[in-house]
């Protein structure tokens, strides 16, 4: 026996009520009925009194005929007196516990009572009625299909037999982790109809064990269980995919008895002694049950009863007991325990669930149907209510977005309306002050400076817009910043340039050496780089400002501009000191390359075996590598090819004392700048065999003479570009202090900033283009495009950011523009140094870029690139440089520019290394290019990469 045959996973256990469908998990006590027989013929016969009593159909009561007063009563769900017959029994209560399981639920139903109480007599009507019953309900539900098995055994003296096959032999119990106990090799008949299972339980009866006893010429011998397994299942064309299974066990027990009683002796005896031993255990078993103390140890296991009916006992079952009372005086005793056996099944509670099925192939036609009518819903013209409903709401949304975006279309308008107005308040306000020469003034005029050298290659309209979205800039950063921060910033930005002033002019005194030593050619030239010796001097005239200053309030600021003004044209003059610098530095060349042929010159050459200018004493050695303009490679290169042999006389350099000061901290020695005549070197055998190579060192000398002077150019003009940019965030700032001062006074008639999320938008825009495209005309490192346009994406905090980025583009672009018409003379044969030095860099950088492609892009990725842009399979160059060389080409499209980005970005890794990109990267403030964390200029930052 045990539970379904239906694979527990396919049962899904839900709850429910009596209806299929139910939902709800249920707790319910076991029910409990009393029925009292009448007297039997042979109670009759041995003038037995009646004991019981039935005064209600709940309560029971004990009564000695001998004395009136009641005993005690008994209370169960119901009580039926000996008049009751059987169908009126069933009726109330048993047929509502057996007809749940057409619905899913379990349900048990046995009778537990003395021998000849009555139990076989009850059960047989029970189960009659009961199959009567649910073959009425099978045909009362059509829409359902039902299948009924049946399988019965009984327990004889603890063991286990099939009444439906009975040759089978004991059966064993197994416990299955699904099913709980099972009855193995059980025959289980499905029923045809209520005739055929009639059928079987005569035969099951027939086979069961009887015998005769002193009170029951038939007495049941063993527990019999009858099992009715029903399974309910909708018909296909019902929609629903409910099935439900459920057992219903129909239980007829051995009586208990006394031997003295059953005068059992022998084999009755033994028997009576086995259906003691399992009703022993099944009243312990419920009386646990009943304490209330399921959680502890139930002993289920030690009967075969109790463990075949354990889901009815406390379990997954409706469970109704039908306990059998004889009325007899003679068998009070019995009786009595019989009542308390079934006053603690009354505190049983079971947990009743459906038990819903779903098969396989019910669950795969509910799917197809499911699809079937979602097809014919896509399909048909006529909404279902679904879809009908999603329109409308798309309807809903839709009129929402159309009065969203004319409502932002006025918003526009108004913005439009107001910024025009805003532009045109501004444009009168500056011409006023056009009329004033207040310092103010003249600082927005000197920062106008770059902007009108760019004028002409952007339209005018732009530069308005710019220029004005720049104020706006300017006015937004005051109001957010703080005053004393800001004369930090002059502060260190003084302190910045005096520290320029210092490279400089160290450099220059190399350069004095050079020309004291007399290597650097005439008089003219010594005299011209003593004259750029004194200018570069007269740059540092600011080494006296104090660097520790409090700054407390705005007060303070007023004083830093008066400070700042009183200082005059400071930057402006050390720009101009840069640029006389430069041209002293062409006329040297210029006259080194006059005097080259001159008589004094070759006595001098023969006297020159050093180095021309040696660098290597030089503080400033690596800033002249390190700087982006000033590519000393060529120059080392030809200092190799020379070979370290030369050197100069050290008592051909100046004294002491008109050196200055780095050079007397730092004296220079033999080894370094030049090397001590041999006496053997004079002779005129030594001067025949050196002429030759005299002749042919004197032309490397030019050669590098010239080079050093072009690079001794390209280091001024780096300087120069270091001081625009500091003179340009000075007067940044300076303006920021005169616009808060401004501010501090037109606040209340103003009112708020004038510079709307918009208008920067379209300004970043126009910035971003004007960049873009600087950056193609001054062949800027791709890597530092790709870093600079992913980072600065329009936030509020780019401003100040694209601001600088333009400004040192437009510098570059415009000294570019410079060099190119610059006289060939001065630049040797090659165009500009610094041009052919950046194409090629950026050439080099392209095929670094190249050599990634395989190894940060897939097979499939490349592939996609390759065809997108247009890279044949076959050509002159491998596909991947091809790809690459494409890259940063179109300035003018937005979508090229931003497809390049992300490519190079990807092959940089820029994505993957977790290292985010920080604006910080991109200084501001210009610091010595020693300090690697600062701006080195733009090709450096792909050798940084390394790549
Ligand atoms: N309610 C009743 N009305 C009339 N007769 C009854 C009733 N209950 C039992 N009897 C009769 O009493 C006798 C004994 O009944 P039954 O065999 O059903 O008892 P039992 O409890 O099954 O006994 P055992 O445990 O020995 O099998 C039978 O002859 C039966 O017809």
């Amino acid at each position: 026996m045990g539970e379904p045959k239906t694979p527990l996973s396919k049962i899904l256990t839900t709850t429910s009520s009596c209806t299929p469908g139910g939902t709800k998990v249920r707790e319910e006590k076991i029910m409990v009925m009393v029925r009292v027989r009448p007297l039997s013929s042979r109670e009759q016969a041995m003038y037995d009194l009646i004991a019981l009593e039935c005064p209600d159909e709940e309560t029971v009561v004990f009564k000695n005929p001998n004395d009136e007063r009641p005993c005690s009563s008994f209370t169960f769900d119901k009580v039926f007196s000996s008049t009751c017959v059987t169908a009126r029994v069933y009726e109330g209560g048993a047929k509502d516990v057996a007809l749940s399981a057409l619905t899913g639920i379990n349900a048990t139903i046995f009778a537990y009572g003395q021998t000849s109480s009555g139990k076989t007599f009850t059960m047989r009507g029970i189960t009659e009625y009961a199959i009567e019953d649910i073959y009425q309900y099978m045909q009362n539900h059509p829409e359902r299909n039902f299948s009924v098995k049946m399988s019965a055994l009984e327990i004889y003296n603890e063991t286990v037999v099939d009444l439906l096959n009975r040759s089978s032999g004991p059966l064993r119990l197994l416990d299955d982790p699904e099913k709980g106990t099972i009855v193995e090799k059980q025959v289980e008949e499905v029923v045809k109809d209520s005739q055929h299972l009639k059928h079987l339980i005569g035969i099951c009866e027939a086979q069961r064990q009887v015998g005769e006893t002193a009170l029951n010429d038939k007495s049941s011998r063993s527990h019999q269980i009858v099992r009715l397994t029903i399974e309910s299942r909708l018909k296909e064309n019902a929609g629903r995919l409910k099935s439900f299974i459920a057992s219903l066990n129909l239980v007829d027990l051995a009586g208990s008895e006394r031997a003295s009683q059953t005068k059992s002796a022998g084999l009755r005896l033994r028997e009576g002694s086995h259906i003691n031993r399992s009703l022993l255990t099944l009243t312990q078993v419920i009386r646990k049950l009943g304490s209330g103390k399921r959680t502890g140890h139930i002993p289920y296991r030690e009967s075969k009863l109790t463990r075949i009916l354990q889901s009815s006992l406390g379990g997954n079952a409706r469970t109704a007991i039908i306990c059998t009372l004889s009325p007899a005086l003679s068998h009070v005793e019995q009786s009595r325990n019989t009542l308390l056996f079934a006053t603690s099944a009354k505190e049983v509670t079971n947990t009743t669930r459906v038990n819903v099925v779903v098969t396989d192939q019910q669950l795969v036609k509910h799917l197809q149907q499911e699809v079937s009518r979602l097809e014919a819903e896509l399909k048909s013209p006529e909404p279902s209510s679904s879809s009908a409903a999603l329109k409308a709401l798309l309807i809903e949304k839709n009129v929402k977005i159309q009065k969203l975006e004319r409502k932002m279309g006025e918003l526009k308008r108004q913005r439009d309306l107001a910024q025009s107005q805003l532009e045109l308040e501004r444009t009168r306000k500056e011409k006023k002050e056009s009329s004033n020469s207040s310092p103010s003034n003249q600082v927005r005029k000197c920062l106008a400076y770059p902007l009108d050298t760019i004028a002409s290659k952007f339209a005018s309209e732009t530069q308005e817009r710019y220029q004005a979205g720049r104020q706006s800039m300017l006015r937004q950063s005051v109001t957010s910043t703080d005053p004393s921060l800001l004369v930090q910033e002059i502060r260190k930005l003084e302190v910045l340039q005096r520290r320029l002033g210092d490279e400089a002019n160290k450099a220059l005194d190399i350069l004095q050496k050079e020309v004291a030593c007399n290597r650097l050619g005439t008089q003219d030239a010594a005299e011209n780089v003593a004259k750029l010796l004194s200018e570069i001097k007269n740059m540092q005239i600011i080494n006296s400002i104090s660097e520790d200053i409090m700054v407390k309030d705005k007060a303070d600021l007023k004083e830093e501009i008066i400070r700042l003004n009183s200082q005059g044209q400071t930057i402006e003059s050390l720009e101009k000191k840069l640029e006389n610098v430069q041209n002293s530095v062409d006329r040297l060349v210029f006259t080194l390359g006059n005097n080259e042929d001159t008589p004094d010159t070759k006595t001098q050459s023969k006297r020159k075996k050093g180095i021309p200018f040696n660098l290597t004493n030089s503080p400033n050695m690596s800033n002249f590598i390190r700087a982006p303009c000033s590519p000393l490679s060529s120059s080392r290169r030809v200092m190799d090819e020379i070979g370290n042999t030369m050197s100069d006389s050290q008592s051909a350099l100046p004294t002491n004392d008109s050196l200055p000061n780095s050079c007397k901290s730092t004296p220079l020695k033999g080894d370094q700048v030049g090397y001590s005549h041999s006496s053997r070197e004079n002779t005129p055998a030594r001067q025949k065999s050196n002429s030759v190579n005299v002749k042919k060192m004197k032309k490397m000398f030019n050669n590098t003479l010239e080079e050093t002077a072009r690079n001794i150019r390209s280091y001024v003009t780096e300087l120069k570009e270091r001081v625009a940019k500091l003179q340009y965030q000075k007067q940044l700032l300076v303006c920021q202090v005169l616009d808060l001062e401004a501010g501090e006074a037109t606040t209340s008639s103003h009112g708020e900033p004038d510079q709307s999320p918009f208008s920067w938008l379209s300004m970043f825009e126009e910035q971003r283009k004007q960049i873009v495209m600087l950056w193609h005309l001054c062949h800027v490192s791709l890597v530092h495009r790709t870093q600079f346009f992913l980072l600065f994406r329009g936030d509020p905090a780019d401003q100040i950011y694209m601001e600088v980025e333009l400004r040192r583009l437009t510098w570059l672009e415009q000294h570019l523009s410079d060099l190119g018409n610059a006289s060939p003379a001065l630049l040797s044969d090659e165009p500009a140094s610094y041009v052919s030095s950046s194409i090629k860099a950026l050439k080099q950088e392209r095929e670094n870029l190249a050599k990634r492609v395989s190894s940060r892009l897939t097979p499939e990725e490349r592939e996609a690139l390759y065809r997108k842009w247009d890279i044949p399979p076959e050509g002159k160059q491998r596909r991947r440089l091809q790809l690459v060389n494409k890259l940063w080409t179109d300035p003018h499209s937005l979508q090229h520019v931003q497809e390049s980005a992300d490519i190079v970005a990807k092959l940089v890794g820029f994505c993957e290394s977790g290292e985010q990109l920080k604006r910080e990267m991109f200084e501001l403030n210009f610091k010595s290019p020693c300090d690697k964390k600062t701006w080195m200029g733009w090709n450096l930052i792909s050798n940084l990469l390394h790549l």
